[in-house]
C-alpha cells in the first residue's frame, strides 16, 4: 500500500475525475483500499491577485484528500492536505537533509511514505485497525526550492512555558536542516499580520530565547481577521506560515489554510498546538505541561509548610485550567502534600454529608492542617450564583471565568468561624501567572524541538493544513479539525483521577442515591428550619 501523497495524486489522478457541482464526493476504487475523494470545485483563479508568486502555479479546482480506508480489515487514514491536491504540477526535489552531515549517518533519514501512527495501540486480537495519522517527520522529496521559502511565525493566545524553544527550533529546523534564511517574526498574534511591521529572525537573533519566559513574539486574543491575513500573506510573499497557539488559533489556522487552498496557493500552512492546560484533544500532552505542573509543585510546596505551622492551618492553591483539571490533577498527585483536588470536570459540593466542609472538618481533626488545590474553572457555577457580574468574554470569545480561589477561600472561613466557631488559619496562594511565566524546563525543551522539527519537515515536505503532535508518543501530522473540534478533559472515569481519588482519599462528591436523598432533606431542613428527618 503506497500512501505517498505524490504516489496517491499520481494513482489517481484528481483532476481527470471532472465534477461539474461545486461539491462532489466521489469513491475511486484501489485494489488495496478504498478511496474517498473529495473534489472541491471551487473559485481559484478568481481569487487570483496580480502577485509574482510562486504560487500561481495554475487555475486548477482545488481537491481535498478527505480520508481514505482500508477496506477489510478497519484500517482508517486521517490524513492531512498536501499542495499537490490543488497544485497537481508542482515540482519536487531532493531534500537537502540528503546532504546534511548530521542526517547522512542516520539509519534512516527518511520516514517511510506508508508510516502511519496508530490512534489507538491497546488492542485485542480481533480488533479492527482503527484510526491512524500520517507519521511526521522529513521526506525524501520536498515541495519548496530553500532558496525560495519565505517563512513565518506567529504566536498567540495565551502564554505557556516553552513557545520560545518552538520559536528557536522552527528558524534553526528550517536554517540548519534545509537552508532556509528567510524567515520573518509576525508579531502580536494574528493582528500583527495586517497591523505590524515583521521581524527578521535569525539562528543567531532567537539563540538563546529558550532560556526566556513568555513568547519573543508577543502574542495576542482576537484579531483573527482570515481575509486581512491570507491578503497579507500574499503581499508578503509568504509561503510557509508557522502558527503557535491553543484551540482558538488552530481554529484560525483551519480558516487560514482554507482559503489558501481556494486562492490556489502554495503556501504551506502548519500549526503547532500550544495550551498550557493540556484541553488539546488526540495528542498524549501539550507542551509546557511537565513544566506547570513542576512549578506548581512549589505553591503546594509553600502552602503545605505554611500550614504545618499553625494551629488548624488550611492552604488553598489555585493552578490554572479553564475547562480541564490537568495541572491541578498531576500536581496533586505528584506532590502527595494534597489532601482535596476540585477540578472543572468534578462538581462538588461544601455543605452536608460527603461535602467538602466535612472533610475538611475530618482532616483537621486528623492532622491539624490541610492543603486544597483548585483548579481555576471548578465551581464556577457557585461563585456565578453568589457573585454578581455580567458574563464577560476576552477578545478571542472566552468566557471570562469569575475568581474561585478568594470565593473559596471565603466561604471555608466563614463556615468555620462564624458556624464551626473554629478558628481556621488559612493561607491562599495564587501562582497561576507565575507558574505560566516561566520557562519550560528541560523535557519539555526537547518535545518543543521535536514539535518544531515535525512541522518544518511537513511543511517543506508540502503537506499544509495540518498540525503536529505526539500520538502514543510518535510524532503524526493531524488534522486540524481533528485537534479543535472537543477539548481534552479529565476522564473522571478513568484511572488516573481514580489513583488521584485513592492517593487523597478525598470525597469523589459521587453521593450515593441515598446521600443525595439525605442531602437534600438537611439542606431542606436548614432553610425550612424542620426539625424532623
Ligand atoms: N473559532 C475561531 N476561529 C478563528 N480564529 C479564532 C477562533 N477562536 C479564536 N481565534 C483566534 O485565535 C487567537 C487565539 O485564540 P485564544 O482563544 O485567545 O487562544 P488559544 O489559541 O490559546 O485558545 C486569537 O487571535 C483569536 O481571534
Ligand atoms: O489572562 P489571560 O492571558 O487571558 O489567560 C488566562 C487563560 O489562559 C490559559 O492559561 C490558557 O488559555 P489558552 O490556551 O486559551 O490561551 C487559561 O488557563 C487561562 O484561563
Ligand atoms: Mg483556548
Amino acid at each position: 500500500m503506497d500512501l505517498s501523497a505524490s504516489s496517491l495524486s499520481k494513482t489517481h489522478p484528481p483532476f481527470s475525475l471532472s465534477s461539474t457541482s461545486s461539491f462532489s464526493d466521489q469513491l475511486t476504487f484501489h485494489p488495496n483500499y478504498v478511496q474517498l475523494l473529495r473534489f472541491r470545485r471551487s473559485h481559484c483563479g478568481l481569487f487570483l491577485r496580480n502577485l509574482p508568486s510562486i504560487s500561481r502555479q495554475n487555475n486548477l479546482p482545488p481537491a481535498r484528500l478527505s480520508n481514505q480506508t482500508f477496506d477489510n480489515d478497519g484500517f482508517v487514514l486521517e490524513d492531512v492536505p498536501h499542495l499537490t491536491n490543488f497544485l497537481p504540477d508542482l515540482p519536487s526535489y531532493p531534500s537537502p537533509l540528503q546532504k546534511s552531515q548530521a542526517y547522512s549517518i542516520v539509519k534512516n533519514t527518511f520516514v517511510n511514505p506508508e508510516d502511519v501512527v496508530a490512534q489507538t495501540i491497546v488492542v485485542q486480537k480481533d480488533s479492527r485497525r482503527g484510526v491512524h495519522f500520517r507519521r511526521a517527520g522529513p521526506r525524501e522529496k520536498v515541495y519548496f526550492k530553500p532558496e525560495e521559502v519565505r517563512a513565518c511565525i506567529v504566536t498567540c493566545g495565551g502564554l505557556c512555558p516553552g513557545i520560545n524553544t518552538v520559536i528557536r527550533e522552527i528558524v534553526c529546523g528550517l536554517n540548519n536542516m534545509y537552508g532556509v534564511k528567510d524567515i520573518l517574526g509576525i508579531e502580536e498574534g494574528y493582528k500583527g499580520f495586517y497591523s505590524k511591521n515583521t521581524l527578521r529572525l535569525t539562528p543567531k537573533l532567537v539563540s538563546d530565547i529558550h532560556k526566556l519566559g513568555g513568547t519573543f513574539l508577543r502574542t495576542s486574543r482576537g484579531g483573527h481577521d482570515t481575509h486581512k491575513i491570507v491578503d497579507n500573506i500574499e503581499d508578503r510573499g509568504i509561503n510557509q506560515v508557522y502558527i503557535i497557539g491553543g484551540d482558538g488559533t488552530q481554529k484560525g489556522a483551519a480558516l487560514i489554510y482554507e482559503e489558501v487552498e481556494k486562492r490556489c496557493l502554495q503556501v504551506a500552512v502548519a500549526g503547532v498546538p500550544k495550551t498550557i492546560d493540556n484541553d488539546i484533544a488526540v495528542i498524549d500532552k501539550s507542551f509546557g505541561f511537565d513544566t506547570a505542573v513542576e512549578e506548581a509543585q512549589r505553591a503546594i510546596n509553600a502552602a503545605h509548610v505554611e500550614v504545618n505551622s499553625v494551629e488548624n492551618g488550611i492552604g488553598i492553591v489555585k493552578l490554572m485550567g479553564r475547562y480541564s483539571g490537568f495541572i491541578a490533577m498531576h500536581a496533586t498527585l505528584a506532590s502527595r502534600d494534597v489532601d482535596c483536588c476540585l477540578i472543572p470536570e468534578s462538581p462538588f459540593y461544601l455543605e452536608g454529608r460527603g461535602g467538602l466542609f466535612e472533610f475538611i472538618d475530618q482532616r483537621l481533626k486528623e492532622n491539624g492542617h490541610l492543603v486544597i488545590v483548585v483548579a481555576e474553572g471548578a465551581g464556577q457555577e457557585y461563585v456565578a450564583a453568589e457573585v454578581h457580574t455580567l458574563e464577560e468574554k476576552d477578545a478571542s470569545g472566552n468566557k471570562l471565568l469569575l475568581d474561585v480561589g478568594p470565593w473559596l477561600s471565603n466561604k471555608i472561613k466563614d463556615h468555620f468561624t462564624k458556624i464551626r466557631k473554629i478558628a481556621v488559619n488559612m493561607k491562599y496562594i495564587d501562582p497561576t501567572y507565575m507558574i505560566r511565566a516561566i520557562p519550560s524546563n528541560a523535557s519539555d525543551n526537547v518535545y518543543c524541538t521535536l514539535l518544531a522539527h515535525s512541522a518544518v519537515h511537513g511543511a517543506m515536505a508540502g503537506y499544509s493544513g495540518f498540525t503536529v503532535g505526539p500520538v502514543n508518543s510518535r510524532h503524526a501530522y493531524l488534522p486540524i479539525a481533528r485537534v479543535t473540534e472537543r477539548p481534552n478533559t479529565v476522564e473522571l472515569t478513568g484511572r488516573m483521577w481514580a489513583r488521584l481519588l485513592e492517593s487523597t482519599n478525598q470525597p469523589s462528591f459521587v453521593a450515593s442515591d441515598q446521600q443525595r436523598v439525605d442531602k437534600m432533606i438537611i439542606e431542606d431542613t436548614n432553610t425550612k428550619n424542620i426539625t424532623s428527618i
